[in-house]
This record gives structure tokens, C-alpha cells and sequence, in this order.
């Protein structure tokens, strides 16, 4: 069976001063995930409101330590929990098991320089998220080389959720959904949009119309 189409917009490009109204219009518009970029602030278990309570926490983790931030996004509520295999070379499988203990969905993510080699292992992760610009900002330009890596991915994984993140948009969509990635991130083209609705239906459509055709 095909991976299913999630589309999770980039929480980074919402209005920081509206957090809980630019989530639940995200929802309302056909969001399947929010995508939670954190590099320092972590949301605390209160800052959620109750009407987006249910919503799947798409967690990206951009920080050095995230073994610390375990428990805290657990009791948060954080759905998924997506590291860096880059700052936790040497322990990355116990932070996997240590995610799923907290009944949370462990990724790991590759930077655009970092092969697919590093993220196999005995302690299987539910995503992989390919990271299509360098990590750190919203608005950068999309890196088509990183499409081998995805690729090469569902070649070997074929049930597994691949993500994309950064420069993901109506030009973009095709080159991730034909190489293979469901999980799409989507910030500037989502957010920036007049009918942020149509960008989520046209980034689904191209995730299914691949997945049919091939
Ligand atoms: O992880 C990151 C940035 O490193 C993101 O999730 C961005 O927020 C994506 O933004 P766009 O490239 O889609 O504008
Ligand atoms: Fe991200």
C-alpha cells in the first residue's frame, strides 16, 4: 500500500503573535500536520488550545542537544519527533527508543551535505526527513540534488513516511513527489499564498498523482 500524503505547513511562517488562530487556519484550510521548527523556545504542555488539541505536531528538532527536549515535547503533546542524525552521531538509535518510550513518532533528518547511510540502523525510524535547504530559516531555495537521496530512499523503504522540507511549493512539488517524499513541509509557499487551501490541495495532488503513476 502506498505511503499515505501528509501535508504539514511550516509553523515558522505563521504570525508568531497569533500562533493558536494561524494553527487552527491551517487546519481549516487541509492541513494533515503542523510542522513545529524548534531551535530554542519548546512549547510548554498550557500553550495549547484546546481546538487544536488533536492536531499532529510535526516536531523538527534544530537544536545540538535533543536528547533534553524528549520529555518536554512528550508532555507537550508533540506528535512526531524528528532529530538531526548529524548532532547525535553516536547515540542516535537510544534516542529513537527513548522517542517511541514517550509514545511519540521518531524521524531522523538529513542535511542537504549528510548520505542516507547515516540513518540506517537496527532501531527503525518512522521518518526520514530529507532537508531540501539547509536548516535554519524559511524562504530559501529548493535544492534539487537532495532528490537522490530521496530516491534512494524509497527505493529501499517503500512503506516509509520520507518528508521534505524547505522551498517546497507549486514549482517545487513534482521534483519531491516524482522522486518519492509524502511528508511534504511547506512554510513561505503556504503562508505567503492569498489561498493558502489551493497550495495544500495542489501540493496533495502532486503527492498522489506520482504515487499513481508509479
Ligand atoms: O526547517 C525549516 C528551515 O530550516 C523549515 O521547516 C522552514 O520553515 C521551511 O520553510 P520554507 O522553505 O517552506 O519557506
Ligand atoms: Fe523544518
Amino acid at each position: 500500500m502506498a505511503v499515505v500524503a501528509k501535508i504539514a505547513p511550516s509553523m515558522l511562517s505563521s504570525d508568531f503573535a497569533n500562533l493558536a488562530s494561524e494553527a487552527e487556519r491551517m487546519l481549516r484550510f487541509g492541513a494533515d500536520w503542523l510542522h513545529m521548527d524548534i531551535m530554542a523556545l519548546c512549547p510548554q504542555p498550557d500553550n495549547r488550545s484546546s481546538s487544536h488539541r488533536e492536531a499532529y505536531l510535526d516536531c523538527h528538532l534544530m537544536v545540538t542537544n535533543p536528547l533534553d527536549y524528549v520529555e518536554p515535547l512528550a508532555k507537550a503533546g508533540a506528535s512526531g519527533f524528528t532529530f538531526h542524525v548529524e548532532v547525535a552521531k553516536d547515540y542516535w538509535q537510544d534516542l529513537v527508543h527513548q522517542i517511541k518510550v514517550k509514545g511519540m513518532r521518531p524521524g531522523v533528518a538529513l542535511k542537504p551535505g549528510t548520505p542516507v547511510e547515516e540513518v540506517e540502523g537496527e532501531n527503525p525510524v518512522e521518518m526520514v526527513l530529507v532537508m531540501t535547504v539547509e536548516p535554519g530559516f524559511g524562504g530559501q531555495k529548493f535544492m534539487p540534488e537532495t532528490m537522490d537521496k530521496v530516491r534512494a530512499l524509497r527505493k529501499k523503504y517503500p512503506s516509509l513516511d520520507i518528508e521534505v522540507d524547505g522551498g517546497l511549493g507549486p514549482s517545487t512539488i513534482d521534483m519531491a513527489a516524482s522522486a518519492g517524499a509524502n511528508c511534504i513541509v511547506a512554510g513561505s509557499s503556504v503562508f505567503g499564498a492569498k489561498e493558502p487551501a489551493n497550495v495544500i490541495s495542489i501540493l496533495r495532488k502532486s503527492v498522489r498523482d506520482a504515487q499513481q503513476s508509479s
